[in-house]
């Protein structure tokens, strides 16, 4: 688990060592980590480090300091390096430190031409992002900002530019705890981040701009601080996942009662089935208009269909909501099914049918937009662009107002809990934003959650708080669609109709990873 903390609990954890005369020891662990990425970045394109030339760009803060102390390695490593120091002031010690290693600097305030000195940081074959770090308030301001548009227009996109960036701690220009980017900033290839991650990073833009993510302990003792956000990795969801043992029948490894689909959309139901089944779980139990379930019967003819009230159809989770609209019944199964107090996967057609309170195990899925109208509907206006901008703010309100635990679909899907806890997975692909794909998101959760809604030791198993099951499952649920949509991507573009193939491939990846893990 990749667990994040908030910059605030960051600089606490730091202020004993501070106090203990530790600033200095500090401040090297960083720079020597931050060294050592953008050396292996340059060896890994091939670039050696003779004759190679770096760009250290260093804000007024410790920040910048970092960054010209890993300079100062790369100089004697034979990098040629310049600092632009984008600041009004200057850590003296670090930058004393890169002079007397050969390196140049000049002054961002003093520079004639923002647009030249940008030129020349494009032509370099590394830049170390050292603006700014935990202490930033708000977005790049002056004159960084333009040289942040400046670098941007001489180097081009991220994908095909030829200089290296690595982010000093978080790429600048980010929200430390948001991932919130208002202005420009500067999208790294890595990032170098120290003590934890911070959940910016992992959420939204800012865990675009991020880049691949490394952590390096510098020794700060965070245990008594709570996570701000984590990341299931593949060993979570695969310690979380329930696996069949020799006394199990279809019964009880767990049923999951689909009611989804509609005249209008009929194929919805049959990609979440299709899902659900794939994952894992002991039956389907179909509920819904006929012909909808001859479609599904097409595809899997294991499905129980029937075209009852949910109180008929025995279940350990519901899933509700893929594809029902306009179609009383399936909103009535939604109703019912959310106040059965068994666990909900709700998607799509039934997030308008959620009643004012529910509790955790009532997993809402919606995307920017329908969070948007579950917001509105309770007296919160915003508009979609601010959703996408702040997903966590957002989500962590929707479960706060409902007591739902609400997942937020989107490049990096955020999970947040009603008690609080925030789950954030960046597992996806742009290849899976397509029609359909929320429906095999539901359907694979809903497995989960018929699998392991009886299951008194899986949030033990994955290390959350009871409370906080269904958010890990959600958030399971994401990494396996995420893992699966990329393992399609591999030959073309994503169709969902074929997910289920790569979702039981991941799955079985998943199990091997647990099996791997038990034995000695
Ligand atoms: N917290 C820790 O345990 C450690 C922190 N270290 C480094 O220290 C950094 C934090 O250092 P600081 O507290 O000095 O903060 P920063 O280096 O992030 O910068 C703060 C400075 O930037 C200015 N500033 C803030 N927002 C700005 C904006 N939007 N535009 C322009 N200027 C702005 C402020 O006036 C302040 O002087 C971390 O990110 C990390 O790189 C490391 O040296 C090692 C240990
Ligand atoms: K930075």
């Amino acid at each position: 688990m990749l667990t994040a903390f908030s910059g605030g609990d960051i600089r606490s954890a730091e202020a004993p060592l501070l106090d203990a005369g530790q600033g200095d020891a500090l401040m090297q662990r960083a720079a020597h980590g931050l060294f050592g990425v953008a050396l292996g970045l340059l060896r890994e394109a091939g670039r050696g480090t003779y004759g190679a030339t770096a760009v250290v760009l260093a804000g007024s803060g410790n920040n910048g300091a970092d960054a010209l102390y890993a300079g100062e390695r790369l100089l004697r490593r034979g990098v040629g390096a310049t600092a632009i120091l984008t600041g009004d002031r200057v850590h003296a010690a670090a930058l004393e430190a890169f002079t007397q290693a050969g390196g140049t600097s000049v002054r961002l305030a003093d520079a004639p031409d923002i647009a030249a000195l940008a030129a020349h940081a494009a032509s370099a074959d590394v830049l170390l992002d050292g603006i700014l770090g935990t202490g930033a308030s708000g977005g790049l301001r002056g004159p960084s900002a333009d040289f942040v548009r400046a670098f941007d227009a001489a180097a081009g996109p991220r994908a095909a530019r030829s200089t290296l960036v690595v982010a000093c701690d978080l790429p600048s220009g980010i929200g430390v705890d948001t991932g919130r980017v208002d202005g420009p900033v500067l999208a790294a290839d890595a990032t170098v981040t120290f003590g934890a991650a911070k959940p910016g990073l992992l959420i939204g833009d800012g865990a675009v701009a991020a880049g691949e993510l490394n952590v390096v302990d510098i020794g700060l003792d965070l245990s008594g601080f709570p996570p701000a956000a984590r990341t299931l990795e593949g060993s979570d969801a695969a310690a979380l996942l329930r696996l069949p043992g020799t006394h199990d029948q279809k019964y009880s490894r767990g049923v999951l009662g689909v009611a989804a689909g509609s005249a209008r959309y009929p194929g919805a139901a049959a990609l979440a089935v299709g899902a659900a089944l794939a994952t894992g779980v002991g039956m389907v139990r179909y509920l819904g208009p006929e012909a909808v379930a001859a479609l599904v019967h097409q595809r899997n003819p294991e499905v129980v269909a029937s075209t009852g009230p949910i109180a008929e159809a025995q279940s350990q989770a519901w899933l509700v909501g893929p594809g029902a609209v306009d179609d009383d019944d399936q909103r009535l199964r939604a109703v019912d099914a959310m106040a059965s107090g068994l666990p909900v996967v709700v998607d799509a057609g039934a997030l308008a049918a959620v009643p004012a309170r529910v509790g955790p195990q009532v997993v809402l899925t919606p995307h920017a937009g329908e969070l948007r109208e579950l917001l509105a509907a309770r007296g919160v206006d915003t508009e979609r662009s601010e959703i996408e901008a702040d997903p966590a703010h957002f989500a962590r309100q929707a479960a706060d107002i409902t007591g739902a635990t609400v997942l937020l679909k989107g490049y990096t899907s955020v999970v947040a809990a009603p008690s609080g806890a925030l789950f954030v997975q960046a597992d996806a692909t742009p290849w899976l934003s397509t029609a359909g794909s929320g429906d095999t998101l539901s359907g694979i959760i809903g497995a989960l959650a018929a699998t392991l809604a009886e299951d008194d030791g899986a949030a033990g198993r994955v290390g959350v708080a009871p409370a906080d099951l269904w958010a890990a499952i959600a958030a399971a649920g994401a990494l396996i669609h995420g893992r699966a949509g990329r393992r399609a991507a591999r030959s073309g573009p994503v169709v969902v109709s074929d997910l289920p193939g790569p979702i039981r491939a991941v799955v079985a990846d998943l199990v091997e990873e647990r099996r791997l893990a038990a034995s000695p």
